[in-house]
């Protein structure tokens, strides 16, 4: 098989630059006039699936909001993974995993290993327990032909804190994070160690042009940054961009047609700016 960067790669250059991001908050089913509950949660997020799945080339769903209806919503996270893979999507499970390497290597079996009941295309995950500590969850990825996304430079305000921290070698840690990447992939053109890098933060010096991996960038729509500002963030790496929005594409629910025209909206205004194929 072939591995998750080149997989997404050319499934974006067939149909543009985005990740539709699945983030079922309570105040959103409500919205859509359906129960806070998992029946209502699996109505919302399959809708999603069922109106863009050969559509928009990834989807991510956020795990917090399948988890906090429990057992219930974890079996709907596992049948939206089964939707996604059987329209032809690919699923970037956002679960933001970070923990000793011991424990990092039981999450990385529970979401990137074949046959697991929440497998996923690729999954996001934090290097604050230190880079190494993602060794062997990277090992299984590339065994598995399947992808990580490591935290970068978010785009929440508070990431500043630590990301633009100054580390032991006189870089930011963000810095150092970003080379760690880069060193993943070395030796590939789109490698399966991705970044996030929020699409809000503005221009910070930081060189993503040598990652070589897919950069996630949330932020787009309710944290408001645009496709205008991509080209400030990235500088050379544009073309690496997988622009991501949730609440802005879900805002256009429950109708499926109006998912679908405000994804094809989004699809065009990316595409203006980040190059695809
Ligand atoms: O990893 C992420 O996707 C993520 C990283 C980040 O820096 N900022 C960020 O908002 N996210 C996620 O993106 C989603 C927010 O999307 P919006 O509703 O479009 O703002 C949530 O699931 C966040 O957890």
């Amino acid at each position: 098989m072939t591995g998750y960067g080149e997989r997404l790669a050319s499934l974006v250059a067939e149909r543009g630059p985005l990740c539709a991001g699945i983030d079922p908050h309570p105040s959103l089913l409500s919205a859509w006039g359906l129960p806070v509950d998992a029946s209502g949660l699996e109505r919302c997020a399959r809708t999603m699936v069922a109106a863009l799945g050969d559509l928009v080339p990834v989807f991510k769903p956020q795990s917090a909001f399948f988890e906090l209806h429990g057992a219930a919503g974890i079996a709907v996270l596992e049948r939206v993974l089964a939707d996604l893979r059987d329209a032809g999507a690919l699923s970037l499970l956002d679960v933001k995993r970070g923990d000793i390497g011991s424990t990092m290597d039981a999450y990385a079996a529970a979401y990137l290993a074949d046959g697991a009941p929440l497998a996923a295309d690729a999954i996001t995950v934090s290097p604050y327990l230190g880079f190494g500590s993602l060794s062997g969850t990277i090992e299984l990825a590339e065994a598995s032909d399947r992808g990580v996304y490591v935290l970068a430079l978010t785009s929440n305000p508070e990431g500043r804190q630590v990301q633009h921290a100054r580390a032991a070698s006189g870089l930011l840690v963000a810095e150092e994070i970003v080379d760690a990447a880069a060193s993943a992939n070395a030796g590939k053109e789109y490698g399966n160690v991705g970044l996030v890098v929020g699409a809000t933060i503005g221009r910070t010096g930081v060189d993503l042009s040598q990652v070589h991996g897919s950069l996630l960038s949330p932020g787009i729509g309710a944290q408001g940054a645009g496709a205008r500002d991509l080209a400030e963030v990235f500088g050379d790496a544009l073309r690496y961009v997988l622009p991501a929005a949730s609440r802005e594409l879900m805002a256009a629910g429950p109708d499926p047609a109006a998912i679908r025209a405000k994804a094809e909206q989004m699809l065009t205004q990316m595409m203006t700016t980040v190059p695809v194929g």
